[in-house]
């Protein structure tokens, strides 16, 4: 049925709205793909008293996104989010105004700060790969089976923390530990569909996963905090070192002009900011990471294929670099083949409609919430041939030479005024670690496990089950020859 106009809808009662209907084993992105078949590619629902419209095709993804962008650029508010953001003062879940584009455009400037120079990111990038690589070798040379999340996670953790406090972990480092446990419990929690944010009333009966939230939530502030007054001690006007730098340059020239409530540059505004640049930027690009490894396990003859790309443009007497991706089409068709068959947002962050306005023919309401369903838009058959196949080749051109973009049925970073804003950061960071580590090594199921699952579990990302891999030393990489390539960058 259509009701005033709006998109097909699902049956809704009272208060539970639509949740009869939503009875399943399959996760969200999958369920809602298949509800097309009856109810079209945008319909309705209600979750509570919330209505919320899901698209499913890429015209009508693109007009929200893009054509419509600033008015579907809100951003729902729930429980979770309040207390993970203090009440919205982040970028991911900001209300889209002023202290929003603010704190976009500082971060956007200290990701740019750190193109050039001697701590330029691509610099970073790598040194926390010759690390991976160590990690990896370790095990190889044991012939032992490793479960390369934690390093990979220390990896990425360590390129954020670098770009927002210019400092590292080691391994086992205490901190890090403790800042690997309230992540996950962070992921756990705001992940589970929580009854409490359908059922806002909920909250004055706390269940023990707001519990936990909040408790996790206290331990990364606390972190933040600390980070934020060992800045404030040795601020300088003079040197930008990191992100917490440019963010507190920022608060004192506001503050100077009495300016600090109007621009958003509270203390809160300032730690909301950093705790999202770590809540958006590790688990999305280790997942991808994940994922990565897995489908190379899978198809052993891709990894061939990017290893002898490896070996014929980059050779084996330096490391990958960045101005290598030009030269390396199979493996940026790799990456651009798993950010589709396996996305980490399958249904982006939801959009909320900032006025009354409409999708196609249908009338939206201001407040609607809207959900991007990017599985349906990269699993669509009448775009990607055999969508469930893993073929890196669909991203290349005629000739094979370079990369093409086969559909417009392709978004893995969002677009428009509430596009990732980690994009050029993760594409760098899923190049340099994917292409070090498959230059020295060939990763493989250990003996006698079966292959990893590629059914993935749905979160706050979309994550492959926990698997092992068993690394091989490449031949010709021996460990003095491994421990003698120097970096290039
Ligand atoms: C491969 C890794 C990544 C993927 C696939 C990814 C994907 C996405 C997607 C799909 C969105 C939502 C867009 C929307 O709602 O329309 C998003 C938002 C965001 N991402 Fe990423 N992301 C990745 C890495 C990063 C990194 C490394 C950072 C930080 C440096 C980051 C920071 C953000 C932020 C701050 C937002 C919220 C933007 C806003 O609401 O204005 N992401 N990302």
């Amino acid at each position: 049925s259509k009701g005033h106009g709006g998109p097909p809808h699902l049956p809704a009662l009272p208060i539970i709205g639509s949740l009869l209907s939503l009875r399943s084993d399959s996760p969200p992105h999958i369920l809602f793909q298949s509800l097309q078949e009856k109810y079209g590619p945008t319909y309705s629902l209600m979750m509570g008293a919330h209505k919320l419209i899901l698209v499913n095709h890429h015209v009508h993804a693109k007009e929200v996104l893009l054509k419509k962008g600033k008015i579907f650029a809100g951003r729902p508010r729930s429980v979770t989010t309040d207390v993970l953001t203090r009440d919205g003062k982040d970028i991911a879940f900001g209300d889209y105004g002023p202290t929003w584009r603010f704190h976009r455009k500082i971060v956007h400037g200290a990701l740019c700060m750190f193109g050039e120079g001697s701590a330029s990111i691509e610099k970073i990038v790598c040194q926390e790969s010759q690390s991976l690589c160590t990690a990896v070798s370790e095990a190889a040379l044991r012939d032992l089976p490793l479960d390369l999340a934690p390093e990979l996670t220390r990896a990425v953790t360590n390129v954020i923390c670098a770009l927002c406090f210019n400092s590292s972990y080691r391994r086992g480092d205490p901190e890090f530990q403790s800042m690997l446990g309230y992540s996950q419990g962070i992921v756990d929690t705001v992940a589970k569909d929580s009854l409490v944010d359908i059922f806002p009333c909920l909250q004055i009966f706390p269940n023990a996963d707001l519990r936990l939230l909040k408790d996790c939530v206290a331990a990364r502030d606390s972190l933040l905090q600390k980070k934020y007054d060992e800045h404030k001690a040795d601020y300088s006007d003079h040197v930008q070192r990191d992100l917490l730098d440019a963010l507190l340059r920022a608060k004192r020239s506001a503050e100077n002009h009495n300016l600090t409530e109007a621009v958003g540059l509270s203390d809160d505004h300032v730690l909301m900011t950093v705790g999202d640049i770590f809540g958006a930027g590790v688990e999305t690009t280790t997942t991808v990471l994940k994922w990565a490894v897995a489908y190379l396990i899978h198809y052993p003859q891709v990894q061939k294929r990017i290893q002898e790309e490896l070996d014929s443009r980059v050779g084996r007497d330096r490391t990958p670099q960045i101005k290598d991706r030009g030269s390396l089409p199979y493996l940026e068709a790799t990456i651009r083949e798993v950010l589709r068959i396996r996305p980490v947002a399958p249904l982006l962050i939801p959009h909320v409609a900032l006025a009354d306005t409409s999708i196609g023919n249908f009338a939206v309401s201001k407040g609607d919430r809207v959900i991007i369903n990017l599985w349906s838009l990269h699993h669509d058959e009448k775009e990607w041939k055999n969508p469930e196949i893993f073929d890196p080749g669909r991203f290349l051109d005629a000739e094979g030479s370079g990369v093409a973009l086969p559909s417009p049925s392709y978004l893995p970073f969002g677009a428009g005024v509430r596009v990732c804003l980690g994009e050029s950061l993760a594409k760098m960071e899923l190049f340099l670690f994917l292409s070090w580590t498959l230059q020295r090594f060939t990763f493989s199921v250990p003996a006698g496990r079966p292959l990893p699952s590629l059914e993935g579990k749905f979160g706050v990302v979309l994550q492959p089950a926990k698997y092992e891999v068993h690394a091989t030393l490449r031949a010709g990489w021996d460990v003095l020859r491994f421990l003698s390539v120097p970096s290039a960058v």
